[in-house]
């Protein structure tokens, strides 16, 4: 018999958690700055831990799609974020999704695309 524990949203304030401050400093730079203050925004943000979904490399051509599911609740603002392939994928092929990124849209970063298919863009950011 096979037990699940129910998945409830989790809280978090990178302000309280001292794992990730060094010396009262930012340890590591929050994305929160990228949104007004007054913009009610949820950030799923995979850097320092997250499934093995964290690790699909972007591709101009992927093979797989992002879509949100709601699976224990229908709040929009907790959804499972799920990979579905785009078609057939034989096994040993590396799974790869457009993250859609806006060229541009982050000021002062600039991050060059290698996924190295014949449709490529040339940039991520
Ligand atoms: C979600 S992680 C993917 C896993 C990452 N490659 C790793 O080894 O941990 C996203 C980061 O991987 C790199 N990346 C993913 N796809 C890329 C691509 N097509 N070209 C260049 N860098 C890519 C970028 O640094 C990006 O910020």
């Amino acid at each position: 018999m096979s037990m699940t524990l129910p998945r409830e949203p989790s809280s978090f304030n990178p302000k309280q958690d001292s794992s990730l401050t060094e010396g009262g400093e930012g340890k590591y730079k929050s994305v929160r700055e990228l949104f007004g203050t007054d913009e009610d925004v949820y950030i799923m943000d995979a850097k320092n831990t997250g499934n093995i979904g964290r690790f699909l490399n972007h591709s101009c051509s992927p093979n797989i799609f992002v879509q949100n599911v709601f699976v224990d609740t229908h709040d929009l603002r907790f959804p499972w974020v799920a990979f579905f392939t785009l078609s057939y994928v034989r096994a040993g092929t590396e799974l790869t999704w457009n993250y859609n990124y806006d060229i541009g849209s982050v000021p002062g970063k600039e991050l060059s695309c290698y996924c190295g298919s014949s449709e490529c863009k040339g940039r991520l950011l």
